[in-house]
């Protein structure tokens, strides 16, 4: 998909050894990954496996993170990263009593970027129909896309983007995916979370999390020819059942 290559400079993302306890668990554990840059990197497993609190570790705002954690050469969250990563979690957060350029306008305040930026944005995120329309009027699918924008308009290095297809439907789906691809392209990195398997495909890269704990780090072909497997979800099921079948025979 990304026509761009790592050119030698730090991965967007480092992680080694990385643990992080919430309440009174550890809910990852000792993670080590490289997420290159220029590339839709995702990251696949299934509900409560930990996708979120990696996300969150990698964009700087989760407490208790042990290990070595870096973001474009840098320590996660480190201030110097804040235009760099742009971060759109699951539930759209925008204003809702502004239009969607005012969101739009205000984030780009924030993050000194200009007024073609803006325009820019509502472009990619197919909203600029909708520019004028109070945020509480629109879908949830479109909120998705304004949060979405709100991410983009800084234009980040890394966009870290958690579960943004969730409630949309095929068509809109295929079009972000096909958004995604065009800003790797363009030489941003995006890492993406999904619970839905078929989206793996979509990816340069993927990285599969399970129970907290990274199962594998390949490509989408990779993971077929390894498994033998029609498609990604069965592949995964099959990689499951490996690894379990490997605890049983090691323990
Ligand atoms: N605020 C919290 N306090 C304590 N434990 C939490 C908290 N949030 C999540 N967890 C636990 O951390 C683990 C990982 O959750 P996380 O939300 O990262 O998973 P996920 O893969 O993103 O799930 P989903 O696909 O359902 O969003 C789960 O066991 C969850 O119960």
């Amino acid at each position: 998909m990304s026509e761009i290559e790592d050119d030698g400079g730090p991965p967007a993302v480092r992680a080694r050894g990385v643990s992080v306890t919430r309440g009174e668990a550890e809910v990852l554990h000792g993670i080590d990954l490289d997420v290159t840059r220029g590339s839709v990197v995702g990251l696949l497993g299934p509900s409560g496996s930990g996708k979120t609190t990696l996300l969150r570790s990698i964009v700087g705002v989760q407490e208790h993170v042990t290990g070595t954690l870096e973001v474009l050469g840098r320590p996660a969250g480190a201030p110097s990263l804040r235009r760099r990563v742009g971060y759109a979690t699951q539930a759209a957060s925008v204003y809702e009593d502004l239009t969607v350029e005012e969101n739009l306008r205000y984030f780009a305040r924030l993050l000194g970027a200009d007024a073609a930026a803006v325009a820019r944005t509502l472009d990619r995120v197919g909203l600029a129909g909708e520019r004028g329309r109070l945020v509480r009027t629109l879908s949830g699918g479109q909120r998705g896309r304004v949060s979405l924008g709100v991410a983009l308009v800084g234009s980040p290095d890394l966009l870290v983007l958690d579960e943004p297809t969730v409630g949309l439907d095929p068509v809109l789906r295929e079009e972000l995916w096909g958004l995604f691809g065009s800003l790797a392209d363009g030489g941003t990195t995006l890492l993406v979370s999904s619970h839905v398997m078929d989206e793996a495909m979509r990816c340069d890269r993927l990285l599969l999390l399970r129970s907290g704990r990274l199962l594998r780090e390949c490509t989408p072909a990779e993971l077929l020819a390894e498994t033998g497997a029609a498609d990604a979800e069965q592949a995964f099921l099959t990689l499951i059942e490996r690894t379990t079948a490997e605890g049983r025979v090691a323990s």
